[in-house]
């Protein structure tokens, strides 16, 4: 009988280090010491209300209100702390943000500071635990600036706001009926499955390609009043199926956790989008560029997707705060290009005005 190789996280990091061969390794260390973090948080949140009975906390409780305005469950507060103490002591990052802190990490001044810094949302979806709905964690790598490194101060706010392209590595955690880790560090796209026997990610998914082009959508339609034209436009010709412009019927899917939706279009296709709109004229959208929108941008377009804001590529915006929000979308290439070529002629479908629009939207005021 023959066993088929299958190769482990670490056993990935290292085939992928060959690339650099000067690489000190500290890349890797961080980047298991994230998978650590992970499979720590894949637990607690496997155990559920049980925890509470065995002696952890609750997960669902809320406890406090993050810098966002947004409720905080005990569980978004645990799985930070996870990300924190799991990756601090290794001497490989200068700091971290993350959306549950209002500003950046300091690494104790008692551990040794290193040359990268880690930003993440640590639980995504978090108002699904409740219901056991999949949920994950979300991460980016960037590199500290070079008197960061050399002088080991401080990170401050203004160190984190590097556009998209700058990310060495992203990746994403998924909570689900499996725990998985789906991992780029800019050479394609690979993914790993807990064996929970080993305690191993291991490689299960390597190489992961999103398909060009799809017939499956993902946005809350609830918000459809507050889209702007070029969004209505494409919906509507969506929900239109084969009697309407695109010529065939499409499926929608709203799972309310980006990250799982974002699994989805990898392994088959789709787009997922949470646009900028009107809703709340303080907000430019409702996901968060540093920590939600860059890593999954990097992680949808090293697998041949595509990112954006509708207007320009997610990965050229340059930040300008750290929990700054952006219209979001991504998935197969062709679709996203629709949407953004959408944007460039509104005019062809204006708004609720439109008698065109008026006439055939599902989701007309
Ligand atoms: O369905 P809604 O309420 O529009 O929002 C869902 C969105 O909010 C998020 O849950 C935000 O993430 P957090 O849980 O990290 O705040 C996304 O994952 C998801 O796309
Ligand atoms: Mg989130
Ligand atoms: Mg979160």
């Amino acid at each position: 009988m023959t066993t088929r190789r299958r190769f482990t996280l670490t056993q990935y990091l290292i085939e992928q280090r060959r690339r650099f061969p000067s690489a000190s390794g500290d890349f890797n260390a961080l980047l298991l010491d994230v998978a650590l973090a992970c499979k720590a948080i894949a637990r607690t949140v496997a155990f559920g209300d049980l925890g509470s009975m065995l002696g952890q906390p609750a997960p669902d409780v809320t406890t406090s209100v993050n810098v966002q305005g947004e409720e905080q469950k005990k569980l978004d507060v645990i799985s930070n702390e996870y990300f924190t103490q799991m990756t601090e002591w290794g001497g490989h990052l200068a700091g971290m943000a993350s959306e549950e802190m209002d500003h950046p990490y300091q690494i104790p001044a008692t551990m040794q500071r290193g040359k990268y810094m880690l930003v993440f949302d640590p639980l995504d979806g978090s108002s699904n635990i409740d219901v056991n709905v999949t949920v994950g964690s979300i991460f980016s790598v960037l590199r500290a600036p070079q008197d960061v490194i050399d002088s080991g101060r401080d990170v401050v706010e203004a160190d984190f706001l590097q556009p998209g392209t700058e990310q060495l590595a992203a990746g994403y955690a998924l909570y689900g009926p499996t725990t998985m880790l789906v991992l780029t560090v800019g050479n394609g796209v690979a993914g790993f499955t807990l064996d929970p026997n080993l305690g191993q990610f291991m490689l299960t998914h390597p190489n992961m390609q999103i398909p060009e082009d799809t017939h499956e959508f993902a946005i809350n339609a609830s918000n459809s009043r507050f889209w702007e034209a070029p969004v209505k436009r494409y919906v509507d010709e969506c929900l239109a199926g084969k009697t309407g412009a695109r010529g065939k019927d499409f499926n929608m899917r709203w799972i309310a956790s980006m990250v799982a939706e974002a699994h989805r279009i990898l392994m088959r296709g789709g787009i997922f989008m949470y646009p900028r709109d009107t809703k709340d004229a303080a907000k430019h959208g409702r996901l968060r560029l540093l920590y939600e929108a860059n890593p999954v941008g990097m992680i949808i377009e090293q697998a041949g997707g595509r990112a954006s804001t509708g207007r320009e590529p997610m990965l050229t915006v340059q930040p300008t705060a750290l929990h700054q929000r952006i219209g979001l979308v991504f998935g197969s290439k062709n679709e996203v290009e629709r949407i953004e070529r959408y944007h460039r002629e509104p005019g062809a479908y204006k708004d609720d005005a439109n008698p065109l629009f008026a006439e055939r939207s599902l989701f007309r005021d």
